[in-house]
């Protein structure tokens, strides 16, 4: 069964709990880096914390959820081998996936609604990689963090 790391901060979690489920329903098992709590909280630990279990292998794929998608995406892309994209409608969604082989996907709970975060969560996860002619492209993309 493939895995999906899921975090978020304080103004998500109602989102978070209910793609969560809806990813479980697919198939999918989700491991849940929180928060839990809709006390104010900092996005950056939840942000890193979807990223390293995705760099890690430890999940195959990380949904993190803030108010905008921006910040946290912002964190988990620092972490070394995270390609982050941080969609607010379908289509950049699926294109992230067979062009960019991005590997956490990013929203914003104070930006889409459910219905919408549903339909970016499928153009996601049901899209495959095509590589090919992208594959220079995203070595590219790793080659500056290696500089
Ligand atoms: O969107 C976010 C970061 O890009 C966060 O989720 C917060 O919503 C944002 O930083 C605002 O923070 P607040 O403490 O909830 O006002």
């Amino acid at each position: 069964m493939k895995k999906i790391a899921m975090g978020n901060d304080h103004s998500a979690v109602e989102m978070k709990e209910a793609i969560k489920a809806y990813v479980e329903q697919k198939g999918y098992e989700v491991i849940d880096f929180g928060t839990n709590s809709s006390e104010s909280c900092d996005y950056p630990v939840y942000g890193e914390k979807v990223g390293r279990a995705v760099a890690s292998g430890e999940a195959d794929y990380g949904i993190a959820i803030c108010g905008t998608g921006i910040g946290i995406g912002l964190a988990a892309g620092k972490v070394k081998g995270v390609l982050v994209c941080t969609c607010s409608e379908p289509y950049s969604a699926r294109m992230s996936r067979r062009h960019n082989n991005t590997n956490v996907l990013t929203f914003g709970a104070r930006v889409v609604g459910v219905e919408m975060a549903k339909m970016i969560v499928d153009e996601w996860l049901d899209n495959e990689y095509e590589g090919g002619r992208h594959q220079r492209r995203v070595d590219m993309i790793f080659d500056i963090e290696n500089k």
